[in-house]
């Protein structure tokens, strides 16, 4: 081969496997590349053993449904998944409705800013986002609002993700992340003006006793807004299209059992709130929220050969191909339930602490 031949096929292999890890990589702008991928805080020889672990909890029913084990069970989950999820989906751990003629990003804001508005809160006050992820809503909600946002995450990892991504974005001074358990909070009664919690609080095994930690923490007269993923009208337990596709959601999102849309106001209700308002986002003339998922499954065909080519050059931990692979399986599930019409990830409940409540 003469020189220039072989120069050439040198320069195309390289420029090759630069845009297909780099470029493809990643994607859109989602302050992650497929290079990076990790298993958050668990060191990468065991995060195949701990995805084992995640999955070895479902085989043990009774267990998820034990209280304390949950936040443990939910915490793995996001140390296996929060990569992915910032790498092929963004900084928002959330689905919205799309919005015609708008991007992603700006459906995404638009559907956080709304949550904001609802709780009737500005600069000066200070609001709690119970599960706050890497805090995509957190930063888009201060910028918006001007308050004080504080994050709540069980997940060590995310919070110093959030931390890193607020520094970044400039919004440091107004937003703060803490790691704990919603179920038992490490804040003062009374020493809030507001909360949210967005796509978050089907993690908790009982409702109650998330509503009832927000309701304490919350001064009287302030509002709490929540998105909560339910089943709906339209979900029958004899169908068994209906219970599968309910059981893949919960497997692939860590959920201790899906509750029902008829349960939400209830519970509110019961540990002392009033309930304001109570709406399911995705009803029309609200467009599809699974629309954007449902699009990316190209994009996921080629995630997936790119983080087994990853795992197999050793540049991403092994276990990551298994956790990509349920995600992938997830997404479809979670599509059958937005297109069957049985399941939404928006029911908007915004409530009040009475005055009187002491
Ligand atoms: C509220 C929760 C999470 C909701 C969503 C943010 C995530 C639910 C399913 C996730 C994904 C599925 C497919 C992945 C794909 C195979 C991969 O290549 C890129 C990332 C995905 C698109 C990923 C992104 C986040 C989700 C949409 C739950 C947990 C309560
Ligand atoms: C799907 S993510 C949504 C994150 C964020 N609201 C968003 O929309 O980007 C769910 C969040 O809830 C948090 N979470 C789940 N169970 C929790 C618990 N018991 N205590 C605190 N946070 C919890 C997770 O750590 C994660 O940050």
């Amino acid at each position: 081969m003469d020189p220039l031949t072989l120069f050439s096929t040198a320069a195309l292999i390289f420029g090759g496997i630069y845009w297909f890890l780099f470029l493809l990589g990643s994607a859109e702008q989602k302050g992650k590349r497929a290079v990076y991928l990790s298993g958050g805080s668990i060191s990468r020889e065991k995060v195949q053993d701990k995805y084992r672990q995640y999955w070895s909890f479902f085989k043990k029913p009774k267990e998820i449904e034990t209280t304390e084990n949950v936040p443990h069970f939910v915490d793995t989950f996001y140390n296996l998944v929060t990569d992915i999820y910032e790498w092929g989906w963004g900084q928002s751990f959330h689905f919205s409705p799309s919005i015609p003629g708008k991007s992603h990003r700006d459906a995404t804001r638009i559907h956080e800013q709304m949550a904001v508005d609802l709780i009737k809160v500005g600069p000066g006050s200070r609001i709690l986002d119970a599960g706050c992820g890497v805090g995509g809503p957190m930063r888009a909600i201060a910028a918006h609002s001007g308050a004080n946002v504080v994050g709540l995450t069980i997940n060590e990892y995310q919070v110093n993700r959030a931390k890193m991504h607020n520094k970044n974005a400039k919004l440091d001074n107004l937003c703060d992340v803490v790691c704990g358990d919603f179920l038992k909070m490490p804040f003062d009664e009374e020493s809030f003006d507001g909360a949210y919690s967005i796509e978050a609080t089907c993690h908790a095994p009982k409702l109650e006793d998330v509503y009832s930690e927000i309701f304490r923490v919350l001064k009287p007269g302030a509002m709490y807004v929540s998105y909560e993923w339910v089943t709906t009208e339209l979900y029958s337990s004899e169908n068994s299209e209906h219970v599968d596709i309910i059981h893949g959601i919960e497997r692939g999102d860590a959920l201790p059992g899906l509750r029902s849309f008829k349960d939400i106001s209830e519970i509110a209700r019961k540990v002392g709130f009033e309930v304001v308002m109570e709406k399911d986002l995705a009803k029309p003339p609200a467009k599809p929220w699974w629309l954007r998922l449902k699009m990316g499954r190209i994009a996921y065909w080629r995630n997936h050969i790119l983080v087994s080519v990853l795992a197999f050059l050793g540049i991403a931990p092994k276990g990551v191909v298994d956790v990509h692979e349920m995600l992938f399986k997830t997404a479809d599930y979670l599509t059958r339930g937005g297109e069957t019409g049985i399941f939404t990830p928006m029911h908007m409940i915004l409530c009040r602490k009475p005055l009187n409540s002491s």
